[in-house]
C-alpha cells in the first residue's frame, strides 16, 4: 500500500489540513494518508503547543469519518526534537510492506534544505507539496526534481497560528475547524 505521511504539529488540526489530505487520497496514487502528530518540531518552540494527546485527540476526531485518513502517534515514543528521517527509518522497518511518501505545504519545502539528512529522505521517498502562500523561495536544487510533486490545487490561506490568535481575541473560528474538533476545543477551553 502507498501511504502519504502528513507530518505536523496540528495545533490544532484545521480544515486546510483535511482538504489537503483528502485531495491527495482522491487525486494521487496514495491509498491512505496518515497524520503523524509531532511532539516537537526541531524548528519550533513548544510554548504554544497543547500536549501530544490533546492534539492527537483532535486529529482522531477530525479523521474518524474518513476511511482513508488515519491518525498516528508513532513519534510519541521517539527521541525529541523529532527529526523526520528518524521516523521514516522507524516506520519503514515496522511496515516493510508499505511505500511511504511525504506530504507537506510549500512553506515546508522552502526550509527543507535545512532538515536533517534531507538528501537521504529524497533518495528514498517521494514528496507531495501542496501550494501555500509564504515568504522565501524554494531552493533551485528542488526545481523539477523527479521525487518532488507539486500539487495543482486551490490555495487555502489558513493556519493554526491564525486560529489560535483568533480564539485568544474571542473570535468565532467554528467554520475553520472540522465540527468534531471545534466541539472538543470549545468544551476544553483550548487557546483562550
Ligand atoms: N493552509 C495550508 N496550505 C498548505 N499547507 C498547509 C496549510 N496549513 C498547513 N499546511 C501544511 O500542513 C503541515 C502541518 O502544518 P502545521 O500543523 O504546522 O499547520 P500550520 O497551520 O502551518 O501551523 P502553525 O501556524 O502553528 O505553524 C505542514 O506541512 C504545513 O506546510
Ligand atoms: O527533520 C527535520 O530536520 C525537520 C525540520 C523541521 C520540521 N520537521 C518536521 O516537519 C513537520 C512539520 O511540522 P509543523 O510544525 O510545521 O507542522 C513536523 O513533523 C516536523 O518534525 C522536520
Amino acid at each position: 500500500m502507498k501511504v502519504g505521511l502528513f507530518f505536523g504539529s496540528f495545533n490544532p488540526i484545521h480544515i486546510g489540513h483535511l482538504v489537503i489530505a483528502n485531495h491527495l487520497v482522491e487525486y494521487s496514487d496514495l491509498d491512505q494518508v496518515w497524520f503523524v502528530v509531532t511532539p516537537h518540531n526541531p524548528f519550533k518552540n513548544k510554548n504554544t503547543l497543547l500536549n501530544n494527546y490533546q492534539r492527537l485527540e483532535m486529529v482522531y476526531r477530525a479523521t474518524k469519518d474518513y476511511s482513508k485518513l488515519k491518525p498516528s502517534d508513532i513519534e510519541f515514543n521517539l527521541a525529541q526534537p523529532n527529526y523526520t528521517i528518524n521516523t521514516l527509518v522507524h516506520l519503514q522497518e515496522k511496515y516493510p510492506q508499505h511505500e511511504f511518501a511525504l506530504i507537506m505545504g510549500e512553506d515546508n519545502l522552502k526550509s527543507f534544505h535545512k532538515w536533517k539528512n534531507y538528501e537521504l529522505i529524497l533518495e528514498n521517498h517521494h514528496i507531495y507539496v501542496y501550494p501555500r502562500v509564504s515568504e522565501q523561495k524554494v531552493e533551485t536544487q528542488f526545481d523539477n526534481h523527479k521525487k518532488i510533486h507539486l500539487i495543482n490545487a486551490p490555495i487555502m490561506e489558513l493556519s493554526s497560528t491564525f486560529i489560535r490568535n483568533a480564539i485568544k481575541k474571542g473570535k468565532n473560528v467554528q467554520p475553520m475547524l472540522p465540527q468534531h474538533v471545534w466541539e472538543y476545543l470549545d468544551e476544553m477551553n483550548f487557546y483562550k
